[in-house]
């Protein structure tokens, strides 16, 4: 069981992070028994690579500067064989499209997690959203991320009132709506670098995104309900719920459909 093996190998998580919130992201990896790190620095990024399991790059407060750092972490996880699972937020503004654009020829992304309208931007169709946010009144169409898996090459894992991860043959569902998750700044990010700690120990992205997500429902339902309708104390429980899940608890609180 992949939590079992995280909490046994305790695999170093590699991110360029962004700046906003970046430390409910390595509180998040630790919680759950690997071992977050964070880099801004190109010098120091070919020894990093090398006791790293996995790398998460997040474009979330990316510069133009770090392009070649974040080419190099890519380009040589790729070649170490290391997981690399991109968040590519708000990706369809026309900067960050040409960032991206320029990153994947460079890197291949074995993973991209993101919300509907940044899977759309993958899919090459239209998305529904602005900024960080995807519209949640829209309805899914999974042949969307479907088609991003099939375009990328990537395992997709797409977020929002259903989870959706896919390699564009295989696809799961994981329903999830929860208001208090959602106003939460970061919960995208946090699930990013928790499906780092899976991939980081399989080679099964697919298994590795759907328990990423099963957890992230699990965690954000127990700790909802815990406290009730005040969003602003959702991150700390959270972190507690992380901290206690187990395999047992995940498989019965989350809702997990084949798509
Ligand atoms: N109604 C909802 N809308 C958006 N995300 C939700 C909702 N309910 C639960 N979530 C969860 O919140 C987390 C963040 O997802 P999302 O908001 O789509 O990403 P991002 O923060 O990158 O935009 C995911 O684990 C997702 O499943
Ligand atoms: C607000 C904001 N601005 C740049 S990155 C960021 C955080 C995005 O977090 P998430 O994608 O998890 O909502
Ligand atoms: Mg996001």
């Amino acid at each position: 069981m992949l939590l079992e093996a995280v909490k046994q190998q305790k695999p170093l998580i590699l991110n360029y992070a962004n700046t906003v919130t970046q430390q409910h992201v390595a509180d998040g990896i630790s919680m759950i028994g690997a071992s977050p790190l964070m880099t801004q620095e190109v010098l120091e990024v070919p020894e990093l690579v090398e006791i790293a399991q996995a790398v998460v790059i997040n474009i979330g407060t990316l510069q133009e500067k770090d392009l070649p750092m974040v080419i190099l972490m890519g380009q040589m996880a790729n070649r170490a064989g290391k997981p690399v699972i991109l968040d590519p937020v708000a990706v369809a503004m026309p900067y960050r499209s040409s960032f991206i654009q320029r990153l994947r020829v460079a890197v291949k992304f074995d993973i991209i997690r993101g919300n509907a309208a940044e899977i759309a931007w993958f899919a090459e169709s239209k998305g529904q959203g602005q900024g960080i946010d995807a519209d949640t009144q829209a309805s899914l169409q999974i042949n969307i991320p479907q088609r991003a898996a099939q375009l990328t090459g990537a395992v997709i894992i797409q977020t929002g009132v259903v989870d959706v991860i896919t390699d564009g043959e295989k696809t799961w569902l994981v329903e999830n709506d929860n208001p208090l998750l959602a106003v939460n700044v970061g919960a995208g990010d946090l699930l990013s670098g928790l499906v780092g700690c899976f991939a980081a120990v399989t080679q099964d992205y697919v298994q590795a995104g759907l328990t990423a997500t099963m957890l992230m429902a699990t965690a954000g339902t127990l700790a909802s309900d815990q406290v009730e309708h005040q969003p602003g104390q959702l991150m700390p429980v959270l972190m507690d719920q992380l901290y206690k899940m187990t395999w047992t608890k995940m498989q019965q609180i989350s809702e997990v459909k084949q798509g």
